[in-house]
């Protein structure tokens, strides 16, 4: 685990930026990435002949360099500041500088339940014109994790079992999640995906506070 902990520790910064520093990150980088998201489905679905699709990989080969030519290397991470503003902008689910991030935001009720209404693209497609299977697992673990951090049991997921009641379908989408009790470090989290028929998938997690010191003490209603 000592490697998983070198890395928890080295990316979990405290960078000290200001709030306006964070505002204006914020304003540059999230419109990029909602460009990015934009065009994923466009690869999908561009019927664009030889000579427009050339023409627009010339650009986005333009804008690559251009946004190459000074960039970290090394992931996100979560980065805070002292006022406990906490930043996961590169998460997979919820990053604000994540392309492929479903979730805008998550809400938080004062019972402990934690929610988001959510819209999946074309580009998330598994069996013919429905949401993939890992797709909802990868949004159930993160709505699931957050109950568990919002119910006072931060963890890594242990244990995820998911099931498929019936396709989910593409498009608008809300998904859930409670802590249901904890034994010592274990939060056991439930929570499901549903669309506009109903219940599609349900899910129960394990989530197990590490060892390792790593407080999160993110905004209860925070944005990505
Ligand atoms: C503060 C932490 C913040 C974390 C980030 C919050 C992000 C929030 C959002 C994140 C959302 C996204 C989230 C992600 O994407 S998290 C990414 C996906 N998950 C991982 O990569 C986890 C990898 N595994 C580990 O790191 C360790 O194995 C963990 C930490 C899970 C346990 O290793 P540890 O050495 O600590 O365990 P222990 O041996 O002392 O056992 C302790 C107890 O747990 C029981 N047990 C053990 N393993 C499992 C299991 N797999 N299922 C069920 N139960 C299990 C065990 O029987 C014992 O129970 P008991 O005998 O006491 O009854």
């Amino acid at each position: 685990m000592t490697d998983a902990l070198d890395a928890v520790a080295r990316l979990f910064v405290n960078d000290g930026l200001s709030e306006d520093e964070i505002a204006r990150q914020a304003a540059l980088y999230g419109p990029l990435a909602d460009d990015v998201r934009a065009l994923i489905p466009l690869a999908v679905q561009t019927r664009a002949g030889d000579d427009d699709v050339r023409q627009a990989r010339e650009h986005l080969a333009a804008a690559m360099e251009l946004l190459g030519r000074t960039k970290e290397d090394h992931p996100f991470g979560t980065r805070f500041n002292d006022n406990g503003n906490f930043r996961v902008w590169g998460n997979a689910v919820m990053g604000l500088r994540n392309a492929i991030a479903p979730l805008h935001r998550i809400n938080h009720d004062p019972d402990g339940r934690v929610w988001a209404d959510f819209h999946l693209h074309v580009g998330f497609e598994g069996p013919a014109g429905h949401t993939h299977g890992g797709v909802s697992a990868l949004v159930l673990d993160q709505l699931l994790g957050d109950a568990a951090r919002v119910g006072g049991s931060p963890g890594m997921t242990g244990t995820l079992t998911l099931r498929y009641r019936k396709p989910t379908p593409l498009g608008d989408l809300h998904g859930e999640a409670k802590l249901d009790r904890t034994e010592g470090r274990k939060a056991f989290v439930t929570g499901h995906i549903s669309g506009p028929h109903g219940i599609c998938v349900e899910a129960e997690g394990i989530f197990i506070k590490p060892h390792w010191p790593v407080e999160d003490g993110r905004d209860r209603n925070q944005t990505r």
